[in-house]
């Protein structure tokens, strides 16, 4: 099966236990507080899907990021503060449509204070979601980590030559139906041609781009190319995604560059799904299940 797939894309690098080993994590040196281990911003959340971005900050935290808040709907955030005591909650307006507002509450001071923003998860609206990334990018000032996921991947490509611009690649997480929109075009077309698509959208972003699925491919703008697919189907529940996106997050706030991270995160989840499916069963187990395996997953990548 791998190698059948090597043949189909034989320019791209196999991401497995053997390249993690080779390619450690930065680890924190001398003594460090929680504020120089990396501070993520999780923003999304909608009040139809009010519980998604507890799996993103919760996944950071595993992660080791120091410190994570969590920017959500007003109507969720005191939820959601209770619920993970370890994090701090910013309460945002949201419109009719239960989507948070893009406005006063997210650029300028907010983002200063953290090292990555996770922006997407559990959103529902790609308009929204549009005008909330349009408002981040429009801070000049800022030029910390960046993941775009789901909603946001959606409304993202009106936004294309700003994130080109930005000094720091941000990383996309798409699925195909969300590549689909990043690439404006079918989903059909981006089934036929995985690994063109997640080129393409790679250099049109400026953007290290994982193309999510049974078998993910993660493209970086200067053109190299991997493909993971160590994996199971059991990852293909909802909040997955979410989880990745955190793992990611956290990432570059501990100070990966993107591909690095990009890398470090597809392998740290499908590991995680290995260990869930090992432990509980190839199919049923819950995104929320792979949070406490994200430690042990980190841990053994430097075990035979
Ligand atoms: N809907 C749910 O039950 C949950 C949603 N959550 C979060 O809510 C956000 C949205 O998730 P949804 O599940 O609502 O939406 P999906 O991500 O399933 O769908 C978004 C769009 O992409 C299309 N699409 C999805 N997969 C595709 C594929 N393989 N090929 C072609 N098109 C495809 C869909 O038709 C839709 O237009 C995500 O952040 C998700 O993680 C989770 O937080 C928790 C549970
Ligand atoms: N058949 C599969 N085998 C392995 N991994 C899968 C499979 N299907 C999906 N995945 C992984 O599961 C995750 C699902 O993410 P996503 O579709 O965004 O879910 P959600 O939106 O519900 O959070 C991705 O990381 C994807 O690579």
């Amino acid at each position: 099966m791998a190698d059948a797939f090597a043949g189909v894309t034989p320019e791209a690098t196999r991401l497995d236990q053997a390249w993690i080993r080779a390619n450690p994590l930065p680890q924190p040196e001398g003594e460090v507080d929680k504020n120089s281990r990396g501070r993520v911003l999780v923003v999304g959340g909608s009040v139809q899907v009010p519980g998604g971005v507890r799996l993103t900050a919760e996944a950071a935290l595993r992660t080791g990021a120091g410190k994570v808040r969590i920017a959500t709907v007003q109507p969720a955030a005191l939820a959601l503060g209770v619920a993970i005591p370890e994090v701090a909650v910013l309460s945002l307006p949201c419109d009719v449509q239960g989507e948070i507002e893009a406005g006063d509450g997210i650029e300028g001071e907010q983002l200063a204070r953290c090292d990555a923003v996770v922006v997407g998860p559990a959103m529902a609206s790609a308009e929204q979601a549009s005008r909330l990334v349009g408002a981040m990018l429009e801070d000049t000032r800022w030029s910390g980590g960046l993941v775009v996921d789901a909603a946001a991947l959606m409304g993202l490509a009106p936004h294309a030559d700003a994130l080109r611009r930005r000094s720091t690649p941000a990383i996309l997480t798409p699925h195909v139906g969300e590549m689909a929109a990043l690439l404006e075009c079918d989903a059909e077309a981006i089934a036929g041609d995985r690994t063109g698509a997640v080129r393409e959208a790679a250099q049109r972003y400026g953007a290290v781009t994982v193309l999510k699925g049974g078998s993910s491919l993660i493209a970086a703008p200067t053109g190299e190319l991997f493909v993971f697919e160590g994996g199971n189907v059991g990852l293909a529940t909802g909040g997955s995604g979410d989880v990745l996106a955190g793992i990611a997050g956290a990432l570059l706030a501990r100070a990966c560059d993107p591909l690095m991270a990009a890398l470090w995160a597809v392998w740290l989840h499908g590991e995680a799904g290995r260990r869930c499916a090992e432990a509980i069963g190839p199919l049923g187990f819950l995104a929320r299940e792979l949070l406490s395996v994200i430690p042990p997953a980190m841990r053994s990548a430097g075990e035979d």
